[in-house]
């Protein structure tokens, strides 16, 4: 992606959602992100995460709350300008479909395009710069489906900054990756300096990538802030029912997350 991109604030304030006539599966959610700033949602299955990242991506229009960017509601803004701006990496993958690797990323310039005109010179180097970012060139005329869980993950990042996004929304990005790709893709989507907003299983993952972090609990929002404030031992323990114990192992490395059952569990 270009290197001048910069990030974009988000506020989100009271957003609820509900299917019609049904219970809220999201409540009162409210936050707000500085340009550059990276969120990690957290919690538990069924909390509410994808819910929530759908709402900030106008997937979903909430039913109440607003969400703006740089202070314009997304809802006042069309299709087009926000997809200029925020681009996203779902846990869906079009793997069937017969298109190559190439044609994947190449799909992240479609809100740039003008009508039907043919891919610009921009579009060219965008799509190879991402492809480039994320190791693909080599895979660049291979069928995505023929690609692996991890190679596939990558490309749908690939794809993501190929659309040169302010805010980039991502759904467990490290689903699919090895210990290596997972570090790897973080500390590349940390460098890239744009507005980040992911959901993670993996709470040590989530503490060392996210400036903030959000942990859901039942469609409602436990706790957010810093990292450091957020994850304790007590608030996940509270969130995912389990016994969380943090360590500490020496000053120069981070605190880092050990799990058991409660003692009442699984008999
Ligand atoms: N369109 C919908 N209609 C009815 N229920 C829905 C709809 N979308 C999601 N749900 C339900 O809402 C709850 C929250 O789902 P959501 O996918 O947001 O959770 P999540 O925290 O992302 O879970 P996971 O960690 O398992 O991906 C679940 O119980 C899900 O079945």
């Amino acid at each position: 992606m270009s290197c001048t991109t910069t990030g974009i604030g988000i506020d989100a304030r009271g957003i609820g959602w509900a299917a019609k006539g049904n219970r809220w599966l999201i409540e009162d959610i409210s936050f707000s992100l500085r340009p550059g700033e990276r969120l990690a949602i957290v919690g538990p299955n069924g909390a509410g995460k994808t819910t929530l990242l759908r709402c900030l991506y106008r997937g979903l229009k909430p039913r109440l709350g607003t969400v703006a960017l740089d202070g314009a509601d997304i809802w006042q803004m069309s299709a087009t300008e926000v997809a200029r701006c925020v681009a996203v990496v779902l846990q869906e993958s079009p793997a069937a479909f017969p298109f190559s690797v190439r044609d994947i990323v190449f799909m992240g310039r479609i809100p740039w395009r003008r009508g039907k005109a043919h891919w610009s010179q921009i579009d060219r180097e965008q799509t190879e710069h991402a492809l480039e970012h994320l190791g693909l060139t080599s895979l660049a005329q291979r069928r995505f489906a023929t690609l692996s869980g991890g190679e596939q993950q990558r490309v749908l990042v690939a794809r993501a900054l190929a659309q040169e996004p302010r805010l980039l929304i991502l759904d467990e990005p490290s689903n699919h990756l090895d210990i290596r790709h997972q570090l790897e893709i973080l500390d590349l989507l940390k460098g890239l300096g744009i507005t980040i907003i992911t959901t993670l299983h993996d709470l040590n993952l989530a503490a060392d990538f996210a400036t903030s972090v959000l942990i859901m609990h039942d469609g409602r929002m436990l706790a957010s802030g810093r990292p450091e404030a957020v994850l304790t031992s007590e608030m996940v323990s509270n969130a995912f029912g389990v016994t969380a114990q943090l360590s500490q192992p020496g000053s120069e490395a981070a605190s880092r997350f050990t799990f058991s059952l409660n003692s009442h569990s699984g008999d």
